[in-house]
């Protein structure tokens, strides 16, 4: 029987998510042995630099994709949300888990709450998409980028002058951080999470058969229908930067709600629109279609020209 190498960033974060999804298929009763190979990505190197300016969500990905190619892993588990809209020639998401919380978690000093937050505090995230939303609530508050991994932003949270950071639920929880660190859990009615926050991609080679099909045994069919909405409507919006898009799905019996948004970085403008079918992607497009013809392109062009400078 055939050992299957799976590649991995070396974060605590890449490397328990690598190990749940092997442990997942252990139970699904696949006998092969698993290795598991790290490998350093470019965006593990670039620490001190805000990584939307850096060029976004690829950064993660690419050296594990070229080791994917080279054969020298089968396949790789991604956060489903790092994940650009469009894959590689030859790659594909194979097999999409059953989803954690997609929520994220606010966390502040004192345990203060975000609207008894003093005017002038400082918010900590590097994230376009949640600062956005945040300054619309709260545009009395400074957001200053904060980087480094799950662990690293709350000691910085600790040790310096941030009042509160917000992150993923997910990551905390996939880490082994107590939830009792979360102040709020924002839902989406007030923070719309990235595209496929809380998921996972689990990525091979798209002419590897007999993998394609072991990896299947843990697809999730929840997950994987509510995530296609939300990957196309990002797809549909999105030219590969990371701009204030989010997106969040759920299933209300065989119907597909999925709630939509583009804003401003200044939080002055917020498009957001709730719609509902049964064919994901169509769900996605009808999304992607209504935020457009209210100026969504404009706000996603504009804010890229920014990034270029
Ligand atoms: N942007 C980095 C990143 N990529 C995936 C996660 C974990 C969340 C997930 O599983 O979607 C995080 C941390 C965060 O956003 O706080």
């Amino acid at each position: 029987m055939r050992k299957i190498i799976v590649g991995s960033r070396k974060s605590n974060l890449a490397l328990t998510q690598t190990n749940w999804v092997i442990d997942q298929l252990k139970k699904a009763g696949i006998e092969n042995e698993f290795e598991v190979k790290k490998i350093v990505t470019k965006g593990d190197k670039i620490l001190d630099v805000t990584l939307s300016k850096v060029g976004g969500k690829g950064l993660f990905v690419k050296e594990i994709e070229q080791a994917m190619y080279d054969k020298e892993i089968d396949l790789a588990v991604h956060s489903m949300k790092d994940m650009p809209s469009e894959m590689p020639e030859g790659l594909t998401i194979t097999s999409v888990p059953e989803r954690e919380d997609h929520r994220d978690a606010y966390l502040s000093k004192g345990n203060v709450a975000l609207k008894d937050l003093p005017e002038g505090a400082i918010v900590g995230t590097s994230s376009l998409r949640r600062s956005a939303q945040i300054l619309a609530q709260r545009p009395d508050i400074n957001i200053k980028w904060i980087r480094g991994n799950i662990e690293t932003r709350i000691r910085k949270l600790n040790e310096e002058d941030y009042d509160a950071i917000i992150l993923a639920v997910s990551g905390l929880k996939r880490v082994g951080l107590s939830e009792e660190l979360i102040t709020e859990y924002l839902e989406p009615e007030v923070c719309v999470p990235a595209v496929g926050q809380g998921a996972l991609a689990i990525e091979c080679r798209e002419d590897d058969h007999e993998l394609r099909e072991l990896l299947n045994r843990i697809n999730d069919d929840y997950t994987t229908r509510t995530v296609t909405a939300e990957r196309t409507f990002l797809h549909l919006l999105e030219g590969g930067c990371q701009v204030p898009i989010g997106g969040y799905a759920y299933l209300e019996g065989d119907e597909i709600i999925l709630t939509a948004l583009v804003g401003s970085p200044d939080g002055k403008t917020i498009l957001k629109e709730t719609v509902r079918g049964t064919e994901p992607s169509a769900v996605g497009k009808e999304a992607a279609d209504k935020l457009i013809s209210q100026g969504a392109k404009e706000i996603v062009d504009q804010v890229k020209e920014e990034l270029d400078d």
